[in-house]
C-alpha cells in the first residue's frame, strides 16, 4: 500500500540523541505518523507514495516548540514598553486586559499569534491566557499542536471577575476539553505566579492538574522583586516556598527560573521540575539572565519560549536560540557553553519533554507524529553550509522557514498558510486595535 508522503532529498536533522545531519535524506509519512527516516540508500525498500516532494537539499527538522506564550498579547504589542515587569504588568498590561480582553478579543489575537507561529517554523505552542476557551478554539482551527491552559489568578481576571471562581473555572476548561477538544491541544491550568496566587489556590490548581494527570504551569522566580517579596512574605524563596506547599514535580513548568540560587537549582533538580528559558523577555524587562548552564549541567530538561508578544515583541523562536546561545557565553565569558546543536535541541527534542509530548513529537523518530519543517537554504546568509545546527542558531532567520508540517497536514507551503485566512486576521486585528487606539484612557493609572 503506499503511503501518503515521501519527503526527500534533504539535509535530514533528526534530533534524535546522537544523531548525526543526513545528507539526502527522506522522511516517509502515513497519515498522521512517521513511518520511516533515512537516507536515499535506504528507500530501496520502500512502497511507493502518493505525493514526493523534492527538497532540492534544503533542511527538514523536526518543528519548533514554544514553551510559554500568551498568545492573544499580540493585540497588546508594543504597547507598553521599555518598563520593568512590576510597573509594565501592573500600570498597564492588567489594566489593558481588564479594559479589553474578551472572547473575541483571545480569539483574534490567538489566530494572529498562530499565523506567526506558523510563519516561524512552530509545530507545537503553551499557551496560557484568560477566556481561553477562544485560544483553544482558534489554535484548533490553525492545526498546531499544544497546550491551552486557563489562567489562574487571585484578583479579577478578564472572564472570571471573581477570583473566589478561578479553580472552577479552570476546571470547567479542562474539562469541556476532554470532552471536545481536537487531539492536538490538550487543556491545562497556568497559575499566574507565587506573589499573585494564595497558597490554597496553588495547592487546589496543583490537585486539579495531578487528579487529572496534566503539567501545572507557573511564572516562578521571573525578577529580583518577585524574589523579595516572596522572601518578606514567607522567609523562603520563591522554588522553597512552593516546594514548602507541595507543588513542586516533574509535571510542574516553571516559565522563567531566573533568581534560582544554587539551593534552589537543588530542588528544582531534585523534584524534577520543567523550565522554560525566556531570555528575550526577560532582556527585555530586564529581569535578568537564568542560570541555564547550571540547570543543565543539573540535569534538569529546558526548552525554549518567547512569552508574550507584548513583553518580546515576537514569537520568534529563532530569535530565542541565537539569545540562549549566545548570551550565557557572555554572562560567563565562556563561548564553549550552549553550543549549537544544544540549543537546536532545547528548541526541539527538550521542549517537547517539557510539554509531556516527548512520546508524540520533538524529534523525526518513525511512530512519532509527522510534526516537521523545512528551512530554505539557498539563501546569501546561508551560502555555504558547514554545520545546520551552526545555521540555525546563529545565521537563520524565522522567514527561512519555506513549509510546516503538523499531524501529517501541511499548515504552510512556500510561505502561503493554507489553514489560516490571513485577511480576515489582519482585517479583525486592526478593528480591534483602533478600538483600543481610540481610548483617552489607553492606560488607565
Ligand atoms: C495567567 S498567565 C496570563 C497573565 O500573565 C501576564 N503576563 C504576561 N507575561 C508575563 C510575565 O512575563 N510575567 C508575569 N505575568 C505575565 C499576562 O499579561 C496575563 O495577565
Ligand atoms: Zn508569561
Amino acid at each position: 500500500m503506499p503511503f501518503d508522503h515521501l519527503i526527500h532529498q534533504a539535509l535530514l536533522l533528526t534530533m534524535e540523541p546522537r544523531s548525526r545531519p543526513l545528507a539526502h535524506g527522506f522522511v516517509a509519512i502515513q497519515g498522521t505518523e512517521i513511518v520511516a527516516v533515512g537516507q536515499a540508500e535506504d528507500r530501496e525498500n520502500l512502497p511507493p507514495a502518493r505525493q514526493y516532494w523534492d527538497m532540492n537539499g534544503d533542511l527538514v527538522m523536526p518543528g519548533l516548540i514554544n514553551n510559554h506564550c500568551h498568545a492573544a498579547m499580540t493585540l497588546f504589542r508594543g504597547l507598553a514598553d521599555d518598563l520593568p515587569l512590576d510597573e509594565w504588568l501592573q500600570q498597564h498590561i492588567f489594566p489593558a486586559e481588564a479594559r479589553w480582553v474578551d472572547y473575541e478579543f483571545v480569539y483574534t489575537g490567538t489566530l494572529l499569534a498562530a499565523a506567526e507561529l506558523i510563519r516561524g517554523g512552530v509545530t507545537a505552542v503553551a499557551d496560557a491566557y484568560f477566556w481561553e476557551t477562544a485560544a483553544r478554539q482558534a489554535f484548533a482551527e490553525s492545526g498546531l499542536r499544544g497546550v491551552a491552559a486557563q489562567g489562574v489568578i487571585d484578583f479579577p481576571a478578564p472572564g472570571v471577575p471573581n477570583p473566589t471562581d478561578n479553580i472552577r473555572v479552570a476546571q470547567e476548561f479542562i474539562d469541556s476539553g476532554s470532552a471536545s477538544s481536537p487531539p492536538l491541544i490538550t487543556s491545562t491550568l497556568f497559575c499566574h505566579s507565587p506573589y499573585t496566587c494564595s497558597a490554597p489556590t496553588l495547592k487546589q490548581a496543583k490537585d486539579l492538574t495531578r487528579q487529572r494527570g496534566l503539567s501545572f504551569f507557573i511564572h516562578l522566580a521571573e525578577t529580583r522583586w518577585e524574589e523579595a517579596q516572596i522572601r518578606r512574605q514567607t522567609g523562603l524563596s520563591p522554588v522553597a516556598y512552593l516546594d514548602s506547599l507541595g507543588i513542586l514535580d516533574e509535571m510542574t513548568v516553571a516559565a522563567h527560573a531566573v533568581w534560582v540560587d544554587p539551593a534552589d537549582q537543588e530542588i528544582l533538580a531534585r523534584r524534577g521540575v520543567k523550565i522554560c528559558h525566556c531570555p528575550e523577555c526577560n532582556l527585555k524587562l530586564a529581569s535578568g539572565v537564568a542560570p541555564i548552564p547550571d540547570l543543565l549541567a543539573r540535569g534538569l530538561v529546558i526548552g525554549l519560549g518567547t512569552d508574550g508578544a507584548a513583553s518580546n515583541n515576537n514569537l520568534n523562536i529563532f530569535g530565542e536560540m541565537n539569545l540562549a546561545a549566545k548570551l550565557h557565553k557572555a554572562i560567563r565569558l565562556d563561548p564553549t557553553v550552549m553550543s549549537a546543536r544544544e540549543v537546536v535541541e532545547l528548541a526541539t527534542s527538550k521542549g517537547a519533554q517539557v510539554l509531556d509530548l516527548g512520546e508524540i513529537t520533538g524529534t523525526l523518530t518513525p511512530g512519532k507524529c509527522a510534526d516537521l519543517i523545512v528551512v530554505n537554504l539557498h539563501q546569501p546568509h546561508l551560502t555555504p553550509l558547514y554545520d545546520p545546527y551552526s545555521h540555525l542558531v546563529y545565521a537563520a532567520a524565522a522567514s527561512d522557514v519555506q513549509h510546516v508540517m503538523v499531524h501529517g497536514r501541511w499548515l504552510m507551503l512556500d510561505r502561503r498558510l493554507l489553514t489560516l485566512d490571513w485577511p480576515t486576521i489582519k482585517r479583525k486585528a486592526l478593528a480591534l486595535a483602533e478600538r483600543i487606539n481610540s481610548t483617552a484612557a489607553r492606560f488607565p493609572a
